[in-house]
């Protein structure tokens, strides 16, 4: 759904992909609001009839239109700084149905989020438990706490994006977490109301999933037979996607599995999903500018950059680059590489594309991770952002200028 051919051009919804590219230039990010809202509701349907929130990853695509579109569709956020929670806020999301992650919370953000009345702080250290406390006894508040158990299961994925494991910064161990719970529920300042982990990044196997899943619950139980209650159980980010020939489990599947886990426990499900919930739902538009034949590669010389798009620099990733239209050029193996000055700087190796200068591809798959990743490296300005709903486009983030590139700079006196 959202991105399909139509006599080998690519609609974006109801809009064609080249017209799109020439009305807001390249390289441009283009979303299909139909295609994450279904992604959202395969959440929401596959959960109907048990207590649950989806608290949508901002990081995966941090955008307000993005942002907004879900709060629409009764989705709640998971935040992991004051910056994406302002975020939340101006798209019109609940506060309500915030969770905030991370392992370095701030004092003045805790502070925030307990004046605008968050749902759950996912505190991941002991001293971070202590701030919290002291944070909120100062500002007359409770805060609401889910302790970040890290369950050390392998998630088999990019050691990168992986964070269940005993080496990672994330969380504690299933101990120390119990031992924080049962110091969390005498602290003054302090009501405990959840267990929350999240393993990582682009899960194609459920069984880790699943591994994690009964060690919390076996902690909710054991917490129960002391009188501790817990009323939910995050669950953490979603299922992984296909980029190329993954086979991520179906969002139903993962979460009937989850919920015959649970049994008749009396919980709250809470899932973060992120870049399940965006990533097919995105693409980037690229101009090829010169072609360029050496020895060893051809190379398609494009206006998109590891800048704007850094996930196959960073992780190896393997994302689909297609052309928006045919073109009379004979099929050829190409590099398809940007302008930054480093040899890390491709997008995809050896696609064979039939493609010229002026073609426009668009890189698949690239609605999460993928603009909240850009920088100004090489002073570029940061791409454009253009949403989708059915034959209407709208431009949800500014092409940069050069007086964005320069702003906040400035000149010793002397
Ligand atoms: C705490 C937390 N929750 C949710 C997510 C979203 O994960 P995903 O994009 O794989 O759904 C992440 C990112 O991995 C995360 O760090
Ligand atoms: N940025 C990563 C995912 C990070 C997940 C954050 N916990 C990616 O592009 O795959």
């Amino acid at each position: 759904m959202g991105f399909s051919y139509r006599d080998g051009r690519l609609f974006a919804e109801e809009l064609d992909c080249e017209a799109i590219a020439q009305e807001f230039g390249t390289p441009c990010y283009v979303y299909s609001r139909a295609a994450m809202e279904a992604a959202l509701a395969d959440y929401h349907d596959a959960l109907e009839g048990c207590e649950h929130l989806v608290c949508y990853a901002v990081k995966a695509n941090s955008n307000i239109a993005v942002l907004d579109t879900l709060a629409r569709k009764g989705a709640g956020f998971d935040i992991v700084s004051l910056g994406e929670l302002e975020r939340v806020l101006a798209a019109g999301g609940d506060p309500g149905k915030v969770v905030f992650s991370g392992v370095v919370k701030r004092p003045e953000e805790m502070r925030r989020a307990l004046d605008i009345g968050i749902r759950c702080f996912n505190v991941e250290s002991e001293a971070e438990l202590d701030v919290l406390q002291s944070v909120a006894a100062a500002s007359g508040k409770r805060a609401p706490v889910s302790v970040r158990v890290n369950p050390d299961v392998d998630a088999q994925t990019h050691p990168y994006i992986s964070t269940g494991l005993r080496e990672n910064k994330f969380g504690v161990a299933t101990d120390v977490a119990m031992d924080m719970l049962r110091r969390a529920q005498t602290l003054s300042h302090i009501d405990v109301v959840g267990l929350d982990c999240h393993i990582g990044s682009q899960l194609v196997d459920m069984a880790p999933l699943l591994d994690a899943l009964q060690q919390l619950l076996n902690m909710v139980d054991t917490l129960e037979a002391e009188g501790i209650r817990i009323h939910h159980l995050d669950l953490g980010g979603g299922v992984g996607v296909r980029y190329r020939d993954e086979e991520p489990p179906a969002v139903a599947d993962y979460i009937a599995a989850v919920r015959q886990a649970l049994g008749d426990r009396d919980l709250c499900l809470v899932f973060e999903p992120g870049r399940s919930i965006v990533a097919n739902a995105g693409v980037l538009l690229t101009q090829v500018h010169y072609t360029k034949d050496t020895d060893a590669h051809s190379f398609a010389l494009v206006d998109a950059a590891m800048n704007d798009f850094i996930r196959p620099a960073l992780y190896q990733a393997w994302v689909d680059i297609q052309t928006v239209a045919p073109c009379d050029a004979q099929p050829r193996t190409w590099n398809i590489v940007g302008p930054v000055c480093e040899t890390g700087d491709f997008l995809g190796k050896d696609r064979e594309l039939a493609l010229a200068p002026g073609s426009v591809l668009a890189v698949k798959g690239a609605g999460a991770y993928g603009f909240v990743m850009s920088s100004n490296y090489n002073t570029r300005p940061r791409a454009a952002e253009v949403m989708i709903d059915g034959n209407t486009s709208c431009l949800v983030r500014e092409r940069e200028g050069i007086d964005d590139l320069l702003r906040g700079e400035r000149r010793m006196p002397q």
